[in-house]
C-alpha cells in the first residue's frame, strides 16, 4: 500500500513532498500494544497537518519521533528526501513549539527570539529579531521579560522564535492548551497565518477535532497507535473512513442497511452511498443530513431537543433507535414555530450516507 493511503483508497499525495514518514512504529512496554504502530504519512512543502485522536493514542509519540526526541523501534523519516531517522534532533533543522513555549525566563523577549540566530551578525539578528516579533504583532515589546506578556503573546514569542530561521518544517505539541477558550480560537488562525506566510509546513498534534478541522489542510486521525485516514477536513467529516472516525469528527447516527453497490436500503427508503459497498453494512448519517418534519401521523416522536440559536438539535425516537437531528433556521423550523418535546415527526434522509464497517 502506498505510504499516504490508508485502508479504503484515500490518497493524497502532495506534489512536492516535505517529510515522508514511512511504517513508524514504538514500542515502550513488551506486554502492552504499541504506542505507535506502523504509521506512515506524507506532508507536502508548506502543509499544515492535524495529528488527531484520543489522549494516549500516539500523536506526541509520533511527533516526538519525526523531531528526534524519540527514536523509533521501526521505519523511516525522510526530510527533503534525506534519511533523518537516526539524526539528532539539532541536526534536523526542524522547528519545536512546545506545549509550555519553553522561553528562557532570564533573557528578554528579544534574545527569546534571537536564541536560533547565533549564526548571524549582531545586527543582522537583531534585524531579524525585529522583523519577527513585528511579523507576529509584538513590536515594541522585546525589551520584555516572558513572565510580563499574557499566554497568548508567549506563544507567540515562542512560534517567533522557532519560525526565525525559516524552518522547513514546524512540529507544534497541543500549542494552545494553555490558553482560554477565546484565546485560542484567536491563536490558531494567527499561527496558521504565520506558517503559510513564511512557508513552513506545520504538524500539529491535537485531541480537538474542531482545532484540527479549522487549522490543518489535512487531518491524520489516529487510534490505538495507528492511522485511520488521511484527508482534507472536508474529506475526513463527509467520508470517514470507520466508524470511529465518524464519532470522533462531528457527531454521527449509525443506521443499519443492506448495501447494493452505490446504493442501500434503509428504514428511510433507498439511498445513494457515499462509496460502494456491499451486504449488511452501517451507516453513518451526520444529523443535518436528516430533515424533521412535524406531522401528527408520523412514525417518530420528538423526545429531546436544544436550542442553539443559529440551529436546533432534536432527539427523535423511531422504534428501536434514537437520533440526533439538527434543524437549521431556514428548513422550515422557524424560530417562530419549534418542533416541540412530545410531537409527533416524520424524518427524511436526502443525501448520500457513508457505510462505516
Ligand atoms: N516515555 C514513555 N514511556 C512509557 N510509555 C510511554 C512513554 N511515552 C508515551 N508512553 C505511552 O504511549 C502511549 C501513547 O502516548 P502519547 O503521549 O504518544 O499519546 P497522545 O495521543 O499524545 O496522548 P495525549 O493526547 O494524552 O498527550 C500512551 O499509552 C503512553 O502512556
Amino acid at each position: 500500500m502506498p505510504a499516504d493511503a490508508s485502508p479504503l483508497g484515500f490518497r493524497q499525495t502532495p506534489v512536492d513532498v516535505l517529510l515522508e514518514v514511512e511504517g513508524l512504529s514504538r514500542h515502550f512496554h513488551a506486554t502492552e500494544a504499541p504506542a505507535v504502530d506502523r504509521v506512515s504519512l506524507s506532508l507536502g512543502e508548506g502543509e499544515l497537518m492535524a495529528l488527531l485522536g484520543p489522549s494516549g493514542c500516539g500523536k506526541t509519540t509520533t511527533l516526538r519521533m519525526i523531531g528526534g526526541l524519540e527514536m523509533p523501534d521501526a521505519g523511516s523519516v525522510r526530510l527533503r528526501g534525506r534519511d533523518i531517522t537516526r539524526l539528532p534532533v539539532e541536526k534536523r533543522g526542524i522547528g519545536i513549539v512546545f506545549q509550555d513555549y519553553a522561553l528562557f525566563p532570564h533573557l528578554s523577549v528579544r534574545d527569546n527570539v534571537k536564541f536560533g540566530l547565533r549564526k548571524l551578525t549582531r545586527a543582522a539578528a537583531d534585524a531579524r529579531a525585529e522583523e519577527m516579533l513585528a511579523l507576529v504583532g509584538l513590536e515594541g515589546l522585546g525589551g520584555r521579560k516572558p513572565h510580563q506578556l499574557s499566554g497568548g503573546q508567549q506563544q507567540r514569542v515562542a512560534l517567533a522564535r522557532t519560525l526565525a530561521v525559516s524552518p522547513p518544517l514546524v512540529l507544534l505539541d497541543e500549542p494552545f492548551s494553555n490558553l482560554d477558550a477565546a484565546m485560542r480560537v484567536e491563536t490558531r488562525q494567527e499561527v496558521r497565518r504565520l506558517l503559510k506566510r513564511i512557508g513552513s509546513a506545520g504538524i500539529l498534534v491535537t485531541h480537538d477535532q474542531e482545532e484540527a478541522l479549522a487549522l490543518a489542510d489535512r487531518i491524520a486521525v489516529m487510534e490505538k497507535g495507528r492511522v485511520l485516514q488521511i484527508g482534507t477536513p472536508d474529506e475526513i467529516y463527509r467520508n470517514p473512513a470507520t466508524r470511529f472516525v465518524a464519532a470522533f469528527i462531528g457527531r454521527s447516527n449509525i443506521v443499519p442497511g443492506r448495501a447494493n453497490g452505490m446504493d442501500v436500503e434503509t428504514a428511510f427508503g433507498r439511498l445513494p452511498l457515499s462509496r460502494a459497498a456491499n451486504g449488511r453494512v452501517s451507516l453513518a448519517v451526520r444529523p443535518e443530513q436528516i430533515m424533521i418534519e412535524a406531522d401528527p401521523t408520523g412514525p417518530a416522536a420528538v423526545v429531546g431537543r436544544e436550542f442553539r440559536g443559529h440551529d436546533q438539535l432534536y432527539w427523535v425516537q423511531e422504534g428501536e433507535r434514537c437520533l440526533l437531528v439538527i434543524s437549521g433556521l431556514g428548513q422550515g423550523q422557524g424560530m417562530g414555530a419549534p418542533i416541540a418535546i412530545g410531537d409527533r415527526v416524520r424524518l427524511r434522509i436526502c443525501d448520500c450516507v457513508t457505510p462505516v464497517d
